[in-house]
């Protein structure tokens, strides 16, 4: 069964271009629900973890320059279908090919700065969620 919880990260170059109110209010408008905010910014070191999976691509070593290049926020999102329907908020990763009415539609400018993550796995989505809100985490 679907969980009900998802992962997303508004990316450097949508929180350089001020747009984390409008990307914020897209997904609060969606139905989503704000369970855990934060905005940092990446070492190389800790974006190159996150984005593990995609080492062997070829743009990885770009990616992890793009993502630790200024600060970004990363977020926990509660819905029914949370990771199926965030992944159709946020449209397709090349922003030459998302729908009207999408996130990337709107806000992203290439298909690398594509302004937003979403998890693609309810697995993926506890892993992600964890990476930045530990469950030890002291204030
Ligand atoms: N061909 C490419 N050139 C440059 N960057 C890319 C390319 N393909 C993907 N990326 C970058 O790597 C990220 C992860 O790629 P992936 O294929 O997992 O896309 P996605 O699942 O839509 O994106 P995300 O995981 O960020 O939600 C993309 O969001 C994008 O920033």
């Amino acid at each position: 069964m679907a969980t009900n919880r998802t992962f997303t990260m508004i990316k450097p170059d949508a929180v350089q271009d001020n747009h984390i109110g409008g990307i914020l209010q897209m997904i609060e408008a969606g139905g989503f629900r704000i369970v855990a905010l934060k905005k940092v910014q990446l070492t190389p070191e800790r974006a190159g973890q996150f984005y593990e999976v995609h080492k062997e691509r070829p743009f990885y070593q770009d990616l992890v320059k793009y993502m630790s290049s200024g600060p970004i926020v990363a977020a926990i999102l509660e819905k029914d279908n949370a990771v199926a329907d965030f992944r159709t908020l946020i449209g397709a990763t090349n922003p030459a090919n998302a729908e009207e009415g999408t996130i990337r539609k709107k806000y992203a400018k290439s298909i690398e700065a594509n302004a937003v993550h979403g998890s693609d796995s309810d697995e993926n989505a506890q892993i992600e969620g964890d990476f930045y809100f530990p469950a030890n985490e002291q204030f």
